[in-house]
This record gives C-alpha cells, sequence and structure tokens, in this order.
C-alpha cells in the first residue's frame, strides 16, 4: 500500500479537502507546516505544538548540514526522535537557503559552492548531496534540489535556470533510495507566465507524491505572484497535493487554498511573533505600541489558545518591552494557532461547500476596517 496515498475528500470550487498519508500518521489538508529551521520552532514545545493543531514540521537541510551535521542526527535516531516530533517532518533542500542566507560562491551544472554563514568555510551542495542529507535526516517528505532564481531575473535566465532545475530533478530522483520518503519536485519559471507553465509541465513527466511551487514569494507583487499560483494548479494533477513554498500571510493563504493549494510554509507567523506582532482577523497588532498597555483584552477575541486565555494584551505588552522571552514565546504559539484555525475552518467551509463565503468573511473583517 501506498505510504503516501492522498485522497481528497470534499471539493468547494477549487479548495479541496485532502488525506495525506505518511509512515508518521495521516494528516487533513489545508494545512500550514511550522517552520522549525534548526529542529526546533523557536521558543515551542512539541507537545505545545501538538496541542495548538500542529500537524507537519519543517526543517532544513542547509541548517542541519552545518550544525549538528546529518550524521550526528542520524546517529541519534533521525529528525522525529532527535527533535522530539513523532508527527510528519518536511526538509526542504538547501538551495534556497543558499541562496538566501550563506555567501554564495558559485552555481554551476554540478551544484553550488557557498560558503557557511556560520564559519564561512566552503560547502558544495549537489542534488545527490541534499538527497543524501534529506535520507540521513529521516524526514517524511523531501525536497528535489532545486534553484530559486531571484526576484527579478531575465527571461534567458529563467529558462536556463528552470532547465537545471529539471537536470537537478532527475539527478535528486536518481539519488533518492529510501521508499519511506516522500521526494517531492520544485515547479519553477519566475513569474512568467510561458515558463511557469513549461516548468510545472516538465516537473510532472515525473511521477512524484506531490509537487512544490516554487519561485515565488521571493519579492514579486502579489499581482504578479497568483496569477502563478492559479496557472500552477491548473496544471498540476488533482489527486496530488500542492505545496506553494514560503506562503505566509493569512490573506494568502486563503486565496491560495481557494486556488487549490494544500500545503503552506513561512516563518512569517513565528518570526513576526517573536518581532512583537500577534496575528489577528483585523491583520496584525504590534505589541511594542503603547496603546496595549492599558488593554485587558486577549490578542484575540474568541482564541483558545494559551495565551488567549490565560493573559491580557497588556501583559504581553510588558513582557515585549521587558524583552521577556516569554512575549515572543506566548505571541509565536497564538500566530501559529491563529494559522492552524484559519485551515481548520478552511477545511470546514470546503466540507459545507462554502469556501466562497469563507474567504468573502475573512476579507471583510481583514481588509474591511482600519484596526
Ligand atoms: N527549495 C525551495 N525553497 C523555497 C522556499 C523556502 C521554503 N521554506 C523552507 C524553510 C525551511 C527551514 C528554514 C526556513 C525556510 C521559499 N520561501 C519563499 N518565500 C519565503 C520568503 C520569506 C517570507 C517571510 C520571511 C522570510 C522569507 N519562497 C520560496 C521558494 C523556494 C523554492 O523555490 N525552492
Amino acid at each position: 500500500m501506498d505510504p503516501f496515498r492522498f485522497t481528497i475528500q470534499a471539493r468547494s470550487g477549487r479548495a479541496r479537502v485532502g488525506l495525506l498519508t505518511t509512515p508518521h500518521g495521516r494528516v487533513e489538508t489545508p494545512l500550514f507546516m511550522p517552520v522549525g529551521t534548526q529542529g526546533s520552532v523557536k521558543g515551542l514545545l512539541p507537545k505545545d505544538l501538538k496541542a495548538i493543531g500542529s500537524q507537519v514540521l519543517l526543517a532544513n537541510t542547509y541548517h542541519l548540514l552545518l550544525r549538528p551535521g546529518p550524521e550526528r542526527v542520524q546517529a541519534l535516531g533521525g529528525l522525529h526522535r532527535f527533535a522530539g516530533w513523532d508527527g510528519p517532518w518536511l526538509t526542504d533542500s538547501g538551495g534556497f537557503q543558499v541562496m538566501s542566507l550563506g555567501h554564495l560562491r558559485r552555481i554551476d551544472e554540478e551544484g553550488v559552492v557557498f560558503q557557511s554563514h556560520l564559519d564561512g568555510s566552503l560547502i558544495r551542495l549537489t542534488p545527490e548531496r541534499s538527497i543524501a542529507i534529506q535520507e540521513a535526516l529521516g524526514a517524511d517528505f523531501i525536497m528535489a534540489f532545486d534553484e530559486c532564481p531571484p526576484y527579478p531575473s531575465s527571461p534567458e535566465y529563467l529558462k536556463a535556470s528552470l532547465e537545471r532545475t529539471l537536470r537537478w530533478l532527475e539527478r535528486s530522483l536518481k539519488a533518492k533510495t529510501r521508499p519511506d520518503q516522500a521526494l517531492f519536485g520544485i515547479a519553477q519559471g519566475g513569474t512568467d507566465a510561458g515558463l511557469r507553465a513549461l516548468s510545472t509541465r516538465e516537473t510532472l513527466r515525473f511521477d512524484l507524491p506531490g509537487y512544490a511551487i516554487g519561485g515565488l514569494a521571493v519579492g514579486e507583487t502579489k499581482e504578479e505572484m497568483f496569477p502563478m499560483v492559479a496557472l500552477s494548479t491548473e496544471i498540476l494533477p488533482e489527486a496530488k497535493p500542492r505545496y506553494l513554498m514560503g506562503v505566509g500571510h493569512p490573506e494568502d493563504l486563503v486565496a491560495a487554498m481557494g486556488l487549490g493549494v494544500d500545503l503552506f510554509d513561512s516563518v512569517y507567523p513565528t518570526r513576526t511573533g517573536r518581532f512583537g506582532s500577534a496575528l489577528v482577523p483585523e491583520g496584525r497588532i504590534n505589541l511594542k505600541n503603547a496603546q496595549y498597555l492599558e488593554d485587558k483584552r486577549p490578542l484575540e477575541e474568541g482564541c483558545d489558545c494559551y495565551a488567549c486565555q490565560t493573559f491580557s494584551r497588556a501583559y504581553i505588552a510588558h513582557l515585549v518591552r521587558a524583552e521577556e522571552m516569554l512575549g515572543g514565546i506566548l505571541l509565536s504559539l497564538h500566530n501559529l494557532r491563529f494559522l492552524h484555525r484559519l485551515t481548520e475552518r478552511a477545511r470546514e467551509a470546503i466540507r459545507q461547500g462554502s469556501y466562497g463565503a469563507f474567504a468573502r468573511e475573512f476579507a471583510e473583517r481583514r481588509f474591511g476596517k482600519e484596526i
């Protein structure tokens, strides 16, 4: 039996509820994946992540390669045992982080050479090495080694880059040895409709358990990004999960779920939480703002998370000003719960066949009035 079966449970327009089976349990989509870059979702305990509805966690080849090293994680039982999360893990292939974090020294047919952002040592990542690392880490979902072109890029660069990413996908697939891991291909093509369609179609020539929409949320406008998402989900097969990488903001999840995207990840909710902001239906409130120092209300009326059930905005505003760790912890917890509640409500609306009404109500509250 296929260890990564994906079945559609309900539809509403192009939105769908899916059931995704993995060796570490079944998950319901659409879902948001908290980012645990270095094997930990910053400031949050795995048991608390479970309690707020987190299903799949994300870690990263680039960071874990530099520290503690994949051999150590493997020797210590792999990511699930090492990091105390027995649900599904997804690892990104490292290419993106090299572009955005490391000091990229060279990119060529073989792979990339970069300087570690930790100690400046030279490191080479190839499709083969990325897959070997992800196999050692032991995630359930692993990503093909790809290049996420910078934004903006010329059509010539986009075309050459997507063609290389397709050759790297073939090499990633050849390097794969574990049947208990699902390799996702990543489509590129930037915001050029013809190249996006070309890359998506060529990626589909590989029969894979799921497909990622890459190369977006890298600085392009929403007006450029969403037509590419729509184009991608028109081409990608209904029967396979679609993963929009690096997205993100609540309103972007609502729009993308309506376009048939199933999986999301972003550092946004935890990063903005650590910086003192809470996600609320109207948008975002920054607790550094003095107006909250007397505010007895919870971060969000009606939120069932521990932060909202236990503390006032005034207390959390105090913690943020005092630079108490608990401030960022409570805001990260709430922000992730906010996104998990959003996807829970989305799944319910899809089951009721009323995703359109759900999206309209969300947009009304988010954009209807100033905070
Ligand atoms: N392979 C690959 N990864 C991509 C990623 C990383 C997804 N998150 C992984 C996660 C692993 C653990 C460490 C953190 C990342 C992207 N992230 C974004 N936008 C987010 C841009 C963003 C948004 C908010 C804040 C910072 C950056 N576009 C992306 C495109 C690609 C892509 O084509 N290929």
